[in-house]
């Protein structure tokens, strides 16, 4: 499946969008991809969201000379999970992202030099407002499904909350509505170890290049969270590298490291980690229930037996909150020795779940209806 990268731009005088913490843009673009064709009806889309560093391509390659599938490549296509011969799927990449949609590497319009640090602290409802003008410039009212693992599920979750008629089901995967204690302390690590790193400058360093050493340190660290003992255990025993002279599972990390600084911006995972951090989709209403009382959305969870990040209970835990709440939530999960980032990897256990949900709360077929794209 060939794909093609989008971008929706716009501007203070078109559309004005202004953050929780106050801050309106001059200017916004917001990166994204569709798979399938949105029919007549406008009535079967359904919305991909992603992770802490992933991006808007989700699925199909761009060139066959640029052969690299989406990180749902697996989930998303004809037949697939996510079928696209029913379904119209977007993704598009996060607020404050450094993918293509406006975050810290972006030039800020009022000083021709990237925002940095200037960017304004932002949360998942930031995020998700933005992806609210971005279908309705696609001409789309309601969502079939919104649906993502870990910071993608947060914003599944809180479609529902903020936009409570314009989701009919909510899928999120490792995750809840908002991080647990410990794993806001495994971000702070990782925040520190880029504050720390004398060349981070304030994040004043893009005309010097960026604090390595910290961003490789915090994806080192975000990474332990990702796996699993297991899965450690499996892949590296207590091997070693001779080259190197370091254990597999340290030479394993270093690699984790480097890759990622390659692709990726300090200040933009400083901004990305603590929106999660802060994330509360309780806010605006003053309690959980409250919040809770407001989604018309069917909710299912979809926990990882190894997640050390989002543990089951958690999520388990949210379902029953919801159900006493008055509302609709269903709670699955998946054996995988891969930790959180099963929901990345482990896709024949999750190709069947989100292929049975979509078959309960959406039985009719789509098949026979004409695209109007
Ligand atoms: C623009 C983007 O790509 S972002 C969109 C997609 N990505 C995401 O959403 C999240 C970012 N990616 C990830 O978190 C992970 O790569 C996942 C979850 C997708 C895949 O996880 P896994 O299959 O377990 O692979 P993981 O990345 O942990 O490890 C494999 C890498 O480690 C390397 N590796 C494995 N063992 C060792 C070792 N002992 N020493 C050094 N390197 C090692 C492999 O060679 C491989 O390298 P490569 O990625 O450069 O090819
Ligand atoms: N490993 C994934 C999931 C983190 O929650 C990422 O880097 O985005």
């Amino acid at each position: 499946m060939f794909v093609k990268k989008r971008f929706f731009r716009f501007t203070k005088g078109e559309i004005q969008f202004s953050t929780e913490s106050g801050y309106t843009f001059d200017a916004i673009q917001v990166a994204y991809e569709t798979y399938g064709s949105l029919n007549r009806k406008k009535d079967n889309a359904i919305l991909v969201l992603h992770a802490l560093t992933g991006d808007a391509h989700a699925a199909g390659v761009y060139t066959s000379r640029d052969p690299k599938p989406g990180w749902w490549d697996p989930m998303i296509g004809p037949g697939k999970a996510l079928d696209t011969n029913k379904y119209f799927i977007i993704c598009s990449n996060v607020l404050g992202s450094c993918y293509g949609t406006t975050g810290p590497t972006s030039i800020n319009p009022k000083t021709g030099t990237p925002y940095g640090t200037d960017f304004p602290p932002i949360n998942i409802r930031d995020m998700v407002r933005l992806q609210k003008i971005l279908l309705e410039h696609l001409g789309i009212n309601k969502l079939r499904m919104a649906i993502g693992g870990s910071m993608g599920g947060m914003q599944a979750l809180e479609w529902a909350v903020t936009f409570p008629d314009s989701v009919e089901t909510v899928v999120a995967i490792a995750a809840t509505h908002e991080l647990s204690p410990l794993a806001i302390a495994f971000n702070y690590a990782g925040i520190k170890a880029i504050e720390n790193d004398p060349s981070w400058r304030n994040g004043n360093y893009y005309s010097i290049g960026q604090p390595v050493r910290g961003l490789s340190l915090a994806r080192m660290i975000g990474t332990l969270t990702y796996k699993s003992h297991e899965l450690f255990k499996r892949r590296f025993s207590r091997n070693m590298d001779s080259d190197k002279g370091l254990f597999l599972a340290e030479s394993y990390l270093e690699h984790q490291g480097e890759t990622f600084v390659n692709r990726f911006d300090a200040n933009t995972y400083l901004c990305l980690v603590k929106a999660m951090n802060r994330h509360n989709i309780a806010e605006p209403y003053g309690s959980l229930e409250k919040a809770l009382r407001r989604i018309k959305a069917k909710v299912f969870m979809v926990g990882i037996n190894t997640d050390m990040l989002y543990p089951p209970d958690e999520l388990r835990n949210f379902i029953k909150r919801l159900n006493t709440a008055g509302g609709y939530g269903e709670y699955r999960e998946i054996e995988s020795y891969q930790g959180h980032d099963a929901f990345l990897v482990d896709f024949e256990k999750l190709s069947p779940i989100v292929r049975e949900i979509l078959e309960n709360t959406h039985p009719e077929t789509l098949l026979n209806e004409s695209p109007s794209l």
